[in-house]
């Protein structure tokens, strides 16, 4: 039996409540004879915390040795005030540079039971299933400089860069368009190429690849805020959006909202797919993140975590079946009516994150 090694980084506020629902399902697919070893370790505050770092050489190394990171959410009030350099999203973007995971995939997925969740009528995203690709590893998050430099006159000047190579930007294009064939053959690649140099050299690039590689895909260029503003008009018109690290991070928060809640967006993080063992470096995590107001609380919808286990099955196990079967369970529990308060329908009476985690073991077992 193949051996899956886990690496799961629950992090903090509602982080660790919704990893634990998480180890339900895990715990139910070992049951089922599946082999997943898992290993838990600190990252984000609760690293900081005990190590005085965001995370750990010691747990960075784990993450390169694991088949899967499982990440939960770092960040909240308490280490608003810690040095930027240890603060706890620094651990998330370490794990994303030093693992090389370019490639964010985060579906927007609207569940028929949830269409009147939505704060945009039941028409607009009834049936919606949008794949956001977001850049991950370059852009205006890692470019350099990055800095507030005091000048001679005593004022201040603050620099982020946004930067982009021709290799990023062709890999990220090829996993787009790669992903747009298996599903309804259509690119949107958003940049702003009115205003920014690297938006004239994303489309440039984006362009070149898909005339020589992926003609048959059809492609459109729109420019970000655009993209931002037909994403709440009429969501359904996009299949697959391509963009940077930054517009990625904004357009899939607005993509999180179109399916109800933020608690409802999965994701996957990518690295290159070794030539040899076909391997690839990867790392889950709901694309929501602490939630300090709800920690502690349990109120907190784990489905975006569990649907981040299912991405695991699917994209770094080739476990369709599974994931499929997940999915299922995870659509059936949100039909029966058992949802979290972010989702609930008005009037409705909302459950615990444990009840979805429970609700959705034994729907799996139902479907055995
Ligand atoms: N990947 C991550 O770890 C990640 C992502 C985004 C933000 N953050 C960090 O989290 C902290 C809080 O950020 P924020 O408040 O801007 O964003 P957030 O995503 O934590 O919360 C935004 C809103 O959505 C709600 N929400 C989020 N997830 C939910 C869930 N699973 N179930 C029900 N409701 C949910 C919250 O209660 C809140 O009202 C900050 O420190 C931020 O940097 C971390
Ligand atoms: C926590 C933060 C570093 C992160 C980002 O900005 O990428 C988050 O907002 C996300 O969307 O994953
Ligand atoms: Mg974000």
């Amino acid at each position: 039996m193949a051996t899956h090694k886990l690496l799961l980084l629950p992090g903090d506020g509602i982080g660790p409540e919704v990893m634990r629902e998480v180890e339900k399902i895990v715990g139910w697919f070992r049951k089922r004879g599946l082999g997943f070893e898992t290993e838990t370790d600190l990252v984000g505050g609760s690293a900081y915390d005990a190590h005085g770092a965001a995370i750990s050489d010691a747990a960075m190394n784990r993450a390169q040795e694991a088949d899967a990171v499982l990440f939960g959410a770092v960040g909240g009030p308490k280490w608003d005030s810690v040095p930027y350099t240890v603060r706890p999203e620094a651990g998330l973007l370490r794990l994303r540079k030093d693992l090389g995971l370019f490639a964010n995939l985060r579906p927007a997925i609207c569940y028929p039971a949830l269409a009147d969740a939505s704060s945009l009528k039941r028409e607009v995203v009834e049936g919606l299933d949008i794949m956001i690709v977001r850049e991950l590893t370059g852009g205006v998050y890692f470019g350099e400089p990055k800095e507030i430099v005091t000048l001679e006159d005593g004022s201040q000047r603050a620099v982020d860069t946004q930067l982009y190579h021709t290799h990023e930007v062709e890999r990220i294009a090829r996993v787009a368009f790669d992903l747009a064939r298996k599903r309804r053959n259509k690119v949107s690649s958003a940049e702003k190429m009115n205003v920014m140099k690297t938006g004239v050299f994303w489309r440039q690039v984006v362009t070149r690849i898909h005339k020589a590689e992926f003609s048959d895909v059809e492609l459109e260029h729109v420019l970000a805020d655009n993209c931002a503003m037909q994403l709440v008009r009429w969501p359904k018109q996009f299949d697959v959006i391509v963009t940077d690290n930054l517009f990625g991070d904004i357009l899939s928060d607005i993509a999180a909202m179109l399916t109800g809640s933020l608690g409802m967006l999965p994701s996957a993080s990518l690295g290159a797919e070794d030539p040899v063992t076909g391997q690839r470096k990867a790392l889950y995590e709901p694309v929501h993140g602490s939630a300090p107001d709800i920690a502690g609380k349990g109120l907190a919808n784990p489905i975006a975590m569990i649907g981040s286990f299912g991405m695991a099955l699917r994209y770094s196990f080739g476990l369709l079946d599974e994931a499929d079967r997940l999915d299922r369970a995870i659509a059936n529990v949100l039909a029966s009516g058992t949802r979290t308060k972010d989702i609930a329908a008005p009037g409705a009476n909302a459950v615990g994150t444990q009840d979805v985690g429970d609700a959705i073991v034994k729907e799996l077992e139902a479907q055995s």
